[in-house]
Parts: structure tokens; C-alpha cells; sequence
């Protein structure tokens, strides 16, 4: 329950405020009103087109905190009402964004609207009317390491100099613009400037987030139960789709990519100590993530096979996964990231904040809730007659 006394970092206690949450309803979203709602006094202006991720939260008007939770169902490019929502928060978190690979070569246009265009007059609402805002941008930003650039051979791709990514000195690089893949992360780059630039000129207090794979219950959704059947959602609902189906699960140009993944509540920790802590938080750029939880995504599928016997009591395939081309799974113009390890230097002096579970944890919590959530509708699913 909620207590009035909650202190800041610095021993001083924390006043209520009101957060206007665009892109409240989405995976993060429902993660971060829940944390509010549960552990703080702050009122949350949660704007979505969609609210099925955060109806446990609406419903009913008996829970302790249904005067601190309105849900606006705003379209952020074109209503007029989110200037009044802006001018009535204390802090505006944007969490608003097309993010699932599978849409950035496929449709680019889209994708560079909703991170790029659709943000600006966020950015401008905050800055004309002197709110806090917390933009979230991505670990994509950074694209390719240095190292990926290396001979195959060469000694220094072994040294952290060439992989470690540091929001103050790491170069940001993606490939060449046939490779729509870039789209998505070139718009947060240009809005995390924009925003930067907004902050250095016009006084703008800003946080901006980088998350580095945030994974648990509630990511996207599983095609054709609770999203579209030929839906590509990221890589824990693809690998989770297949888990219950009993399909194998597929390998992108052999599962090579490197990422490090962490556990939705210890990131949202980190974000409530942004909240919470405007004086340590504003004017930086934080990665959040789990340097400690680093995978291939071969290695990832293998453990998500493993948890999932486990938290099922179902065996697994023979033959687990199964390799697939970038081009036949995400089409033409897909390209990847190679390795993704979040420097913490920034975050932990800032905030010091530190993730603690492991990706074994995460995946068994993560696991068992895919399975009690979806098990039964994919049985219901495959054993329904196709329709002649
Ligand atoms: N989950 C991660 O690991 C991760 C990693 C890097 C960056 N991010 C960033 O964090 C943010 C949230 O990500 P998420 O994983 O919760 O994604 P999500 O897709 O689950 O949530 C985004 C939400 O924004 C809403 N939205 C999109 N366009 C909108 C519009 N025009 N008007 C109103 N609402 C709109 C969507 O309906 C959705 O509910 C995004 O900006 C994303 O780029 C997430
Ligand atoms: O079924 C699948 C799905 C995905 N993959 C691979 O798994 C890796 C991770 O894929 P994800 O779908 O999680 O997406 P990425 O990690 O590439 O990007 C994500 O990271 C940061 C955020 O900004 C976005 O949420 C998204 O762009 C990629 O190498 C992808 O090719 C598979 O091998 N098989």
C-alpha cells in the first residue's frame, strides 16, 4: 500500500504529483501505473488508444487508488485535448512508439511518424509550458559496436572498448538507408536530440531513457490470441508463441545477435527513481539494463526451451529450433545489431540504481505466466476446425 512518507535519495520527502503516461496502455506502460498505483500517492493521466493491459487497474472503482487513475483514449497525432492533459501534469513520461522490429523495413513510414514526427509536439508542449518530461528512446540508438567492424580475429573485439555502449561517448551507427531497419532507431536519435537541444536552448528538464530488451509479462502479444495471426511481435512473444504451439523456434541468420535482457520490475525500480528524483535525473540519458544477463539469441531460445518444460511440465522438441534467413522471416531490408551491453556508470551515480534478476528468474516468472495466460486458447485455437 501506498505511503505518504516515501523520501528521495537525498532523505527528502517525496510530494504527489500528477503524470500525464502517453503510451500508458503498452507493455511498460501497464508496468509503470501499476508500480505508481501500488507504492506511491502520484495520480496518473494515462493517455493510449488501447487500455486492455492496464483494464485490471481501471476496474472496478473499489481499488484504493481508482482516484488516482484516469484513462484518456487520445490518438497522439491528431487530438487537441493532450496540451491540456500536458498543462495539467507535473511530468509528462512518453512512452508512445511503434517498436517492434518487424515494422521498421516493412513499414518505415509509419515508423519514423510515430517516433520522430508524433513526439514533437510532446516535446514542445513540455518546453512552451515548462513541464518535466521523461522521453523513452532505445539502446538501438547506439545500432552496430565498433568491434563488429573488426577482422574476425583481430584481439580487440574481446576488449570492452569496442562493444561497451556509453550514452556520453559511444558513437551511434547504423547501416545505409536501404536498410530500413535503421528507421526506428535514426527517429529516436533525432528526437533525442531534438529534446537535448530543446534542454541546452530553451531550459526544457529533461530524462531521457535508453531500455536495453525490458522482457516480461504483458510484452506485445501472441499472434492470433490476443494480436494479429501473421503478427511479428519481439523476440520473447515469438519464441513464447512457439513454446505453446510446440513449433520450433526460429533462429534469425542462426541466432548469432548478442542482447542483454532485464527484468520489467527492476527496470521499472529504475524509472521510479527518475520520477521521484527529478534533481539527479534531469538533463542525463540513462541506459537501463542487465550487463550481467547477456545471451545470443541461440542461447536465449535454448533456455526458454529449458524454463518452459519446466514451468509447463510439457516436454520439449527433439529438435528445438529451426535457422531461418532475415529476408524470409523480416523481408527485404532488415539488419541487425550486433552486441548490446549497457555501460552503468551514469545510472548508478545518478541513481544507483542496480538490476538484480537473473535471465534464468525472469524467464521462469516470465514463463509461467505465458503459459497460465495462453496455454488454454492455444489449445482452444488448434483444435478449432479451420473454416472451409
Ligand atoms: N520494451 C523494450 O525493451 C524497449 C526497448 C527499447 C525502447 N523501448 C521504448 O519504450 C517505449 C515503450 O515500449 P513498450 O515496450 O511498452 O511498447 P508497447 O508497444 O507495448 O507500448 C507503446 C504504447 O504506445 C501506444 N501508442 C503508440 N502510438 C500512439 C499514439 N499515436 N497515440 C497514443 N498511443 C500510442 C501503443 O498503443 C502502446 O500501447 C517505446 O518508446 C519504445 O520505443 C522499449
Ligand atoms: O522469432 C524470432 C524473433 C527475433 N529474433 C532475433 O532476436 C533478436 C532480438 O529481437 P527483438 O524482436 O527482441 O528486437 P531487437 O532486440 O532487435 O530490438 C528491440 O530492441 C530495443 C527496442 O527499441 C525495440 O523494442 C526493439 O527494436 C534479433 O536478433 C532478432 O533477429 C529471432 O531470432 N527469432
Amino acid at each position: 500500500m501506498a505511503s505518504a512518507a516515501r523520501l528521495d535519495l537525498d532523505g527528502n520527502a517525496i510530494k504527489p504529483m500528477t503524470i500525464c503516461m502517453i503510451g500508458a496502455g503498452g507493455f511498460i506502460g501497464s508496468h509503470l501505473c501499476e508500480k505508481l498505483m501500488a507504492e506511491t500517492m502520484h495520480k496518473v493521466l494515462a493517455v493510449d488508444v488501447y487500455n486492455d493491459k492496464i483494464r485490471h487497474l481501471l476496474e472496478p472503482a473499489t481499488h484504493p487508488w481508482s482516484d488516482r487513475i484516469q484513462f484518456h483514449r487520445i490518438n497522439i497525432k491528431h487530438d487537441s485535448r493532450l496540451e491540456g492533459l500536458i498543462k495539467m501534469a507535473d511530468l509528462t513520461v512518453n512512452l508512445a512508439a511503434i517498436c517492434t522490429p518487424a515494422d521498421y523495413n516493412t513499414r518505415p513510414l509509419d515508423t519514423i511518424y510515430s517516433n520522430f514526427i508524433d513526439a514533437l509536439p510532446v516535446v514542445k508542449y513540455c518546453s512552451e509550458n515548462n513541464k518535466r518530461l521523461i522521453h523513452f528512446s532505445t539502446c538501438e540508438v547506439y545500432g552496430k559496436t565498433i568491434r563488429s567492424f573488426l577482422p574476425k580475429d583481430s584481439p580487440l573485439r574481446q576488449d570492452p572498448a569496442y562493444y561497451l555502449l556509453k550514452e556520453d561517448a559511444s558513437p551511434c551507427i547504423f547501416g545505409s538507408i536501404e536498410k530500413q531497419r535503421w528507421s526506428y532507431a535514426c527517429a529516436k536519435q533525432l528526437i533525442e536530440r531534438l529534446i537535448y537541444a530543446e534542454g541546452a536552448e530553451n531550459g526544457l528538464e529533461f530524462t531521457i531513457v535508453r531500455p536495453f530488451n525490458w522482457i516480461g509479462p504483458r510484452m506485445d502479444f501472441i499472434p492470433g490470441i490476443d494480436g494479429p495471426s501473421g503478427g511479428v511481435p519481439r523476440v520473447l512473444a515469438c519464441f513464447s508463441n512457439n513454446l505453446l504451439r510446440h513449433e520450433p523456434l526460429k533462429l534469425v541468420d542462426g541466432g548469432q545477435s548478442q542482447r542483454t535482457f532485464v527484468y520489467i520490475k527492476d527496470a521499472i525500480e529504475a524509472v521510479l527513481l527518475m520520477i521521484d528524483n527529478p534533481g539527479r535525473a534531469n538533463g542525463h540519458i540513462f541506459n537501463v539494463g542487465n550487463p550481467n544477463n547477456e545471451a545470443t539469441v541461440r542461447q536465449l531460445a535454448e533456455m526458454m526451451t529449458e524454463v518452459y518444460a519446466k514451468v509447463s511440465g510439457e516436454p520439449s522438441l527433439e529438435v528445438p529450433t529451426v535457422d531461418v534467413s532475415s529476408k524470409e522471416f523480416y523481408g527485404e531490408g532488415y539488419d541487425d545489431s550486433d552486441k548490446r551491453i549497457p555501460d552503468m556508470t551514469i545510472i548508478n551515480k545518478q541513481l544507483g540504481w542496480n538490476p538484480k534478476t537473473s535471465l534464468w528468474d525472469l524467464l521462469e516468472s516470465t514463463l509461467t505466466y505465458q503459459h497460465r495466460t495462453y496455454a488454454e486458447a492455444i489449445k482452444q485455437a488448434i483444435a478449432k476446425p479451420v473454416a472451409s
